[in-house]
C-alpha cells in the first residue's frame, strides 16, 4: 500500500500539450478511477505513473519519495493492460510466476505465491492452460494474478475489462470491488465508462482536454458537478440541458424565461450575479415528469420524440419547440395517445451553469 502525489504534472508531445498541471492525491489504500472520453490524456498519465512515460513537468511521488527518475521496474507499481499482454507459450502458472521466476525467487516461494493468487482469482483449475486455450476473463484473471504475486504497492489498470463482452465486464467489476476488499491496495484503474468508473471508485476523476475537470465520490460528481462537462459526462442517461433568459432576480429567486422557447420557472437561489443574463439548465431525468396540468406557468410544451421501455422503468425522450431533447424518467406505462406533451422540472433539482460551462451556485 502507498500514497501517491502527482504535482503539477504537464506532458507533451513535440508542440501537442497531452497533460496541463495535473495535481492529485491519492491515499493509501484508495480505489481511484481516471475517467474521461477518449484522448483526454487519462492513460498517458497512468503511464507516467508507471514509469512506461516520461514525466519531464511536475513530481510524482509514491510514499513520498519522487520516482520521476526511477526505473519502472523499481517502483513497486504493477500494470494491467487491455490487452492482457500474457506470453502466448505459456501456462498460466508461467505467465504468473515469469515476474518471480526472473527474480530467482525459490521454486517453493513461487508456487505458494501463484497458489495464493491462483485461490484469490479462482484460476487453480486453469493454471496448466496456455493463453490460447482461456476465455477472455480467465485471460485477464491471469494478467491480474501475474500482478498480485509481485504484491506491489499500487495496481494501475488500463481499461482491463473493454475486451469483455457486458455480461463479463459486470461480472468482473464485482471481482475487481472485492479483489481492493481484500487486498486494500491502492488501485488506480482507467476507463472511458463513467458507468465503470461509478461503480468502482473510491474517488474518481473526471478528465478532458488534458486537465482534470473534478474529482470526488461518485455520488458527489452526480449530484453536485463543478461544470456542464462533468455534469454531461456522468449519469445514464444523460442530463438534461436547456436554454434560458434571466428575467428577474430577487433576494431569493430568480425567475428564468423563455425555457423551451417560451415557459417560465422559478427557482430559489440565493445572492444570483445580476450581470448574468443567460443560464443553462442542466436536469437529470429523474426531476422532470409529464404534467398533467398544462396551465401552470412553469410548464413546458414537448412533444414525444420516442419512448424506451426498460420493464422497471420508462424513458420518455421528448423534444422542445426549441429543439432541445429532454429525457423524462417514468415509471408509469408508455406515454399513450398524441405525441403533444407538457413537461415539467422540479426547481429542487435543477443546476445552473454559465454560458461558459462553469456551474452557478446558490450562495
Ligand atoms: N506517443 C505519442 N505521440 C504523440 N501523441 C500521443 C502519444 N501518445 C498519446 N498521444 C496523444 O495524447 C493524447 C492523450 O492520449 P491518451 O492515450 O492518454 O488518451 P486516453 O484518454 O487514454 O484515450 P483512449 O481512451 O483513447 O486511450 C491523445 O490525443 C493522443 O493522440
Amino acid at each position: 500500500m502507498a500514497d501517491l502525489q502527482i504535482i503539477n504534472v504537464s506532458k507533451s508531445y513535440g508542440a501537442v500539450e497531452v497533460l496541463r498541471d495535473i495535481n492529485l492525491s491519492i491515499a493509501s489504500g484508495e480505489f481511484v478511477v481516471f475517467v474521461g472520453p477518449s484522448g483526454c490524456g487519462k492513460s498517458t498519465l497512468l503511464r507516467m505513473i508507471s514509469g512506461l512515460e516520461e514525466a519531464p513537468v511536475g513530481e510524482i511521488r509514491l510514499d513520498g519519495k519522487v520516482v520521476n527518475r526511477v526505473d519502472p521496474a523499481k517502483r513497486g507499481v504493477a500494470m494491467v493492460f487491455q490487452s492482457y499482454a500474457l506470453y502466448p507459450h505459456m501456462t498460466a502458472f508461467q505467465n504468473m510466476a515469469f515476474s518471480l521466476t526472473m527474480a530467482r525467487e525459490p521454486k517453493a516461494v513461487i508456487k505458494e505465491k501463484v497458489g495464493r493468487a491462483a485461490a484469490i482469482l479462482r484460476l487453480e483449475k486453469l493454471l496448466e492452460r496456455r493463453p490460447g486455450e482461456l476465455s477472455g476473463g480467465q485471460k485477464q484473471r491471469v494478467a491480474i494474478g501475474r500482478a498480485i504475486v509481485r504484491e506491489p504497492k499500487v495496481f494501475l489498470f488500463d481499461e482491463p475489462l473493454s475486451n469483455l463482452d457486458t455480461e463479463l465486464r459486470v461480472q468482473m467489476r464485482a471481482e475487481l470491488i472485492q479483489l481492493h476488499a481484500k487486498l486494500g491496495t491502492t488501485m488506480i484503474y482507467v476507463t472511458h465508462d463513467q458507468v465503470e468508473a461509478m461503480t468502482l471508485a473510491d474517488k474518481m476523476v473526471v478528465m478532458n482536454g488534458g486537465i482534470i475537470q473534478q474529482h470526488g465520490t461518485p455520488l458527489g460528481l452526480y449530484d453536485d458537478p463543478d461544470n456542464k462537462f462533468v455534469a454531461g459526462f456522468i449519469g445514464s442517461p444523460k442530463m438534461n440541458f436547456i436554454k434560458a433568459k434571466v428575467e428577474a432576480v430577487r433576494a431569493d429567486a430568480i425567475v428564468l424565461s423563455d425555457l423551451g422557447g417560451r415557459s417560465r420557472l422559478e427557482l430559489p437561489f440565493r445572492n444570483f450575479d445580476t450581470a448574468i443574463r443567460e443560464v443553462e439548465l442542466g436536469v437529470r431525468t429523474e426531476h422532470i415528469d409529464i404534467a398533467q396540468d398544462a396551465r401552470a406557468t412553469d410548464i413546458l410544451a414537448a412533444r414525444v420524440a420516442f419512448v424506451e421501455e426498460l420493464g422497471d422503468v420508462t424513458f420518455i425522450h421528448t423534444d422542445l419547440p426549441t429543439g432541445e431533447r429532454l429525457v423524462v424518467r417514468s415509471s408509469k406505462a408508455r406515454h399513450k395517445g398524441s405525441p403533444e406533451c407538457f413537461v415539467k422540472l422540479d426547481p429542487a433539482g435543477v443546476l445552473l451553469f454559465g454560458t461558459n460551462g462553469e456551474r452557478i451556485r446558490s450562495a
